[in-house]
């Protein structure tokens, strides 16, 4: 690997007495790492059932590195979303973050969602997330990753923070600044990371952060929480630009001590002009510990005795309602939406609550009130159920995928090492006979997706876009 020199001298100077250490981590091999998602399945439960060679992270109890030679991207549990493939270092953000269910929570800078999945599984479904980020086809693939996960209480949003600002006044509890930066830490996982850094330097980087960092106290609630995380070991990035920002809400804004598992260490606030004790920030240093390079700073806003009520709320409450229904129990569905409510008495044991919405033939849940979203581009609103429309209720593939095997009541059951759970990903028609109707696929009790069962053969439909290659 070749480090640029100008990153290599820089990091020289920094370093000191280190600096040999540090250098020879790039020498050694990365480490890979994946997180048990809760909303599907317990860590017990996974580690009996997982056949890969799983080590605990230290710093999260849901992280596991695993060898490369496992290859769990392939493996018929992806696809029932049991895990995300996330870099074990790149798992302390959103561990510290302290998302409990009930939050509402933004995920700024989300795509492609690895965070955002982490903290869904602590929500347990319950309160709002609003994962945002302002790439258009990075969207996509965050779209992807919240569905796979079976996260029901998501919106996803592509958007400048500029524009969320307006709608989301005062509203959140908790924020992730996950910034895009010079990517430094990423160089020993990911040559392009190199190019990346040499085309956009570190005073750009620091430029965008500042732009996203202006508006998210505009976002948060008195009290609220902000985790600002980077990838990059450069300073400015990292303890010069929180410093900023805290000098910028003069007193409004405390660190908050991160707990320093598995080698983690404090920011360096000899980096900093002193202000700040970063001492309570984390670095994750490759030569320190079993993972990449990160920095992470979490921030209380202070509370306040000002009215706290948010202006989403307020906006929406004049809002046109006439699209939302709160609904207590099948009743409440049936009546809003006949074909939803049959098809939920007739395949589910789904007990439903919150709010339904429908945009044309769409149905949608949220187990909260909508904020307002007029005026943003909406990616993802909420658990999308299916259609209804001309031929029935047609249930999406989020729903399937979002469910757990008891609340399905036609299940097709497959083993993870069937020669069926893999015909099934590739899309293919399969010769297994059953009732006539719509069957829950699933691999060892896990939900994959929808099939139309015709009696002597299984209907495939599994999304087109989501299959297995080979
Ligand atoms: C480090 S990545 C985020 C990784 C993500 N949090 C995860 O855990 O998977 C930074 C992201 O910030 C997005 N981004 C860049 N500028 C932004 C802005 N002004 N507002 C929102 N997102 C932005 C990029 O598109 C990129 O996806």
């Amino acid at each position: 690997m070749k480090l640029p020199i100008e990153f290599v001298e820089k990091m020289e100077g920094l370093m000191g007495d280190e600096f040999n250490s540090y250098l020879e981590s790039y020498k050694k091999p990365r480490f890979y790492g994946l997180r048990v998602n809760t909303l599907k399945i317990s860590v017990e439960e996974f580690l009996k059932i997982a056949p890969f060679h799983l080590e605990p992270v230290p710093w999260t109890k849901d992280g596991f590195y695993y060898q490369e030679g496992d290859n769990p991207g392939r493996h018929p549990y992806y696809y029932a979303g049991l895990y995300y493939i996330q870099e074990p270092s790149a798992m302390l953000p959103g561990a510290v973050i302290g998302v409990k269910p009930g939050d509402k929570v933004l995920d700024l800078c989300a795509a492609p969602g690895g965070k955002t999945v982490q903290m869904a599984t602590q929500m347990q479904g319950q309160g709002l997330l609003v994962a945002n980020d302002i790439n258009s086809e990075r969207v996509k693939a965050l779209v992807k990753n919240v569905e796979l996960a079976g996260v029901r209480n998501a919106i996803v949003l592509n958007e400048t923070p500029n524009k969320l600002a307006v709608n989301f006044e005062n509203y959140f509890d908790k924020i992730m600044v996950d910034a895009p930066c010079s990517g430094e830490g990423m160089f020993r996982k990911d040559e392009d990371a190199i190019k990346s850094w040499e085309k956009y330097k570190c005073e750009k980087c620091c430029t965008m952060q500042w732009d996203i960092l202006q508006k998210v106290d505009t976002m948060l609630k008195p009290g609220g929480i902000i985790l600002y995380s980077t990838c990059t070991f450069s300073p400015e990035e990292d303890e010069l630009m929180i410093e900023r920002f805290m000098d910028e809400h003069k007193g409004n804004y405390e660190l908050v001590e991160i707990p320093k598992a598995g080698g983690i260490e404090g920011g360096r606030t000899h980096w900093s002009k002193g202000g700040y004790d970063f001492g309570k920030a984390a670095r994750l240093w490759p030569h320190r510990l079993n993972g990449e390079g990160h920095f992470a700073a979490l921030l209380r806003k202070k509370d306040s005795e000002e009215n706290t009520s948010s202006h989403a709320d307020s906006l929406y409450k004049s809002a046109d309602k006439s699209q939302a229904a709160k609904i207590n129990d099948i009743r409440d569905v049936k009546e809003y939406n006949s074909q939803l409510g049959e098809f939920l008495e007739n395949n589910t044991n789904l007990s439903l609550e919150g709010y339904l919405f429908q945009k044309g033939v769409n149905l949608y849940h949220l187990p909260v009130e909508c904020p307002d979203l007029s005026g943003l581009k909406v990616a993802k609103f909420g658990w999308y159920l299916g259609e209804s429309g001309n031929k029935g209720f047609i249930p999406s593939h989020s729903f399937a995928v979002s469910m757990n095997i008891r609340e399905l009541k036609n299940i097709t059951n497959f083993r993870s090492d069937s020669r069926e759970v893999n015909s099934y990903l590739k899309g293919e028609t399969l010769m297994v006979s059953g009732e006539k109707g719509y069957t829950g696929v699933c691999v060892d009790d896990f939900p994959l997706g929808w099939a139309k069962q015709t009696g002597d053969m299984l209907k495939n439909l599994y999304p087109k876009g989501w299959r297995k290659m080979s």
